[in-house]
């Protein structure tokens, strides 16, 4: 091979410096030499030794160019001998050349080789290795049945462990079979002898049964007689109970006036500690009030009677009377005492209960699915208890009238479908306020529609435009909807109840019955009305407040106006005659026109309060509630139809 150095051998051949050396003689010597004469040519001064000067340049010019030819000479043969060396130079190079273009051609041959060889390595690694993978399934396979066998193998020797237990145990069982043959063969022996002695005795029973048979087919006799007797019985009782319920009916009807239940509530704690306020340590009060101290009975007992109104009921028997009974001092200090006497048609004591009040008005809530407009409704001062018998609490036991009422007619029209009766029912809950009615189960946060009372002539309905009717399924859906409705019903706070009702509301079921057997129908309505409180203006402490004053008035007025309205029923129900009903004197009194009437059955409650400082409100809310029950409005009126049976 032929290296870069090699290729350019006269850059540091001898044979090149050599040449070298006379040349670079030359070049300085003819410039030295020029230079001088140049310079002396410019300069120098012209005089007689010069011409020595000149001739020994002449000789040395001569020497040099001597030297020069000699060099001339000697350059020459270098530089034959030098262009023999090259010439063998390069036929060295072509050689070299040659050779290596040879080797290249072998090395070219050499890597194919080793290429094929490679594949042919490749092949043989690839075949390699599927016959090992082969080999390693083949061997894993080889693994997986010989694990599989010995699987085997052990559940064998398992099987064989449990047949000899079991072979063990069969021959305990046979060993203990035996045994018990042995016993049973003694046992057989002596029952056969049992029961020869118990067939002998069986042949004494049947002699002895032989003889009864004949009273047991008479006492046979007696008992279909009696069954005969109770069936009978039973249908008289149901017919009984039909004909006591027209006859109920046809009392409720002949009675004619409006019904009224005085009711009376309970002294509440709260009661006794605002009244100790009034009249007692205030200290004592407080120390109650924050829960520092709490009154010994006694002292409570004292408490609440210092509270607490005379009231007495002395009709123990029907429980139709109340007496009001007041001592105070005269301006001369004389001791003034008065007692009122009132009746009406039931007196319901302080520690009645939800069920006994609503027992005394459930045939009136059935009569609606008779085909009756029934209304219900509470009046009395605020905190008298109104809300909670209408409405009542959150348990079982302290359900008010509503949903009592609600759940009757549920459970009687299910009782009447046995009849042929088909039952909708549905319902609305309205509130009077200010004079306004809003809807209790409208959508927004509050009613701002205008909605108008009509009254159908034809058919005696009365509806209320734009509120919402809600077809009624069950007793829990209408929980639902008085619990939808009392979270909208406008409450204001007074001096006489901290969460006192200021509107009136009215529940109004609408039930529509018919009846494919018979092809009767009947449409009746329950109203159940909760009135606003009836204080006075004074007592209700709205005097110096606008908005309760003017709700207070509203109150007022259409309070009054239900007053009228009885009267005037009362006056047209003693004949005089074509007497006007003012019903449009107020929203109330026109929405309830037709459950007012003498079409409906009609129901107050006269809800009392029982303390001591309400004796006055008690007094006038007592004479409203004579002046009502002694007022008669005509007989209710059925309304049904008749059509033809499906
Ligand atoms: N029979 C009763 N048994 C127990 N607590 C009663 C009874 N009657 C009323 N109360 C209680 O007396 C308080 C006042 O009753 P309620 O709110 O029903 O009076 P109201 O006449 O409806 O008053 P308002 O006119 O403000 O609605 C309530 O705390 C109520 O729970």
């Amino acid at each position: 091979m032929v290296t870069s150095t090699s290729s350019y051998p006269h850059a540091t051949s001898p044979v090149l410096s050599r040449i070298t050396t006379p040349a670079r003689i030359l070049r300085a010597t003819p410039a030295s030499y020029l230079d001088g004469p140049s310079r002396r040519v410019s300069h120098p001064p012209l005089d007689l030794s010069r011409t020595t000067t000149t001739a020994a340049t002449d000789d040395r010019f001569q020497s040099l160019q001597e030297q020069i030819s000699n060099i001339e000479t000697a350059r020459a043969a270098d530089a034959a001998r030098l262009d023999s060396e090259l010439a063998q130079e390069r036929a060295k190079r072509s050689d070299l050349q040659a050779s290596h273009e040879a080797l290249s051609r072998e090395l070219t041959a050499a890597k194919s080789q080793e290429l094929a060889q490679r594949k042919e390595l490749f092949l043989a690694s690839d075949e390699l290795s599927a016959v090992r993978q082969r080999h390693e399934r083949e061997v894993s396979e080889l693994q997986a049945d010989l694990r599989k066998k010995d699987r085997e193998l052990r559940e064998l020797n398992e099987d064989l462990r449990m047949y000899q237990g079991d072979l063990e145990r069969e021959r305990e069982t046979v060993k203990g079979l035996k045994a018990t043959i042995a016993q049973q063969a003694t046992a057989q022996l002596s029952l056969t002898a049992q029961i020869t002695a118990m067939q002998a005795e069986k042949t004494a029973f049947q002699a002895e049964y032989d003889r009864t048979a004949g009273s047991r087919a008479d006492l046979a006799l007696q008992l279909e007689r009696t069954l005969r007797r109770c069936e009978e019985l039973e249908r008289e009782a149901r017919e009984g109970e039909t004909v006591r319920r027209k006859l109920h009916n046809m009392v409720q009807e002949l009675k004619g006036n409006i019904r009224v239940f005085c009711r009376v509530r309970p002294v509440l704690r709260s009661d006794i500690i605002s009244n100790a306020a009034l009249v007692a340590s205030t200290s004592l009060v407080e120390e109650i009030t924050d829960g520092t101290a709490s009154p010994d009975p006694e002292q409570e007992a004292k408490m609440r009677e210092e509270a607490m109104a005379q009231l007495a009921y002395p009709d123990r028997l029907d429980r139709k009377e109340i007496v009001v009974c007041s001592s105070s001092e005269s301006a001369t200090g004389q001791e003034r005492k008065g007692e009122w006497q009132f009746t009406f048609d039931k007196v319901f004591e302080p520690h009645s209960t939800q069920s006994e009040v609503f027992e005394e008005i459930s045939q009136l809530a059935q009569s609606c699915t008779d085909g009756y407009n029934v209304c219900v409704f509470a009046y009395g001062q605020t905190g008298s208890g109104k809300s909670f018998t209408m409405e009542g609490g959150q348990t079982e036991a302290t359900a008010g009238m509503i949903p009592r009422a609600v759940e009757q007619v549920f459970r009687v029209a299910d009782e009447l479908k046995t009849k042929g009766w088909q039952y909708k029912m549905e319902g609305q809950f309205l509130e009077i306020y200010n004079e306004t009615i809003n809807d209790l189960l409208g959508k927004g946060e509050f009613d701002k529609k205008k909605h108008e009372i009509k009254h159908e002539a034809k058919t005696g309905r009365t509806t209320v435009t734009d509120v919402n009717v809600v077809p009624l399924s069950s007793p829990t859906q209408v929980r639902t909807l008085l619990q939808l409705a009392q979270g909208r019903r406008t409450v204001a706070a007074t001096l006489m109840n901290e969460r006192s009702s200021r509107s009136h509301s009215v529940f109004t079921l609408r039930i529509r019955g018919e009846n494919a057997l018979t092809g009767e129908s009947c449409e009746g309505s329950l109203n159940l009305v909760d009135l606003a409180g009836s204080e006075r203006l004074e007592k209700s402490g709205a005097a110096s407040d606008k908005d309760r004053l003017k709700e207070t008035q509203s109150i007022n007025k259409s309070l009054s106006a239900l007053g009228d309205v009885i009267a005037a029923l009362g006056e047209k129900g003693e004949g005089k005659g074509d007497k006007h009903i003012p019903y449009r004197n107020s929203k109330l009194t026109y929405l309830l026109q037709n459950s007012l009437s003498g079409n409906s059955k009609t129901l107050m409650f006269l809800n009392l309060s029982p303390l001591a400082t309400h004796l006055n409100e008690s007094l006038c809310s007592l004479r409203f509630a004579t002046k009502v029950n002694n007022t008669s409005i005509g007989t209710a009126k059925k309304q049904t139809a008749k059509h033809a049976p499906s």
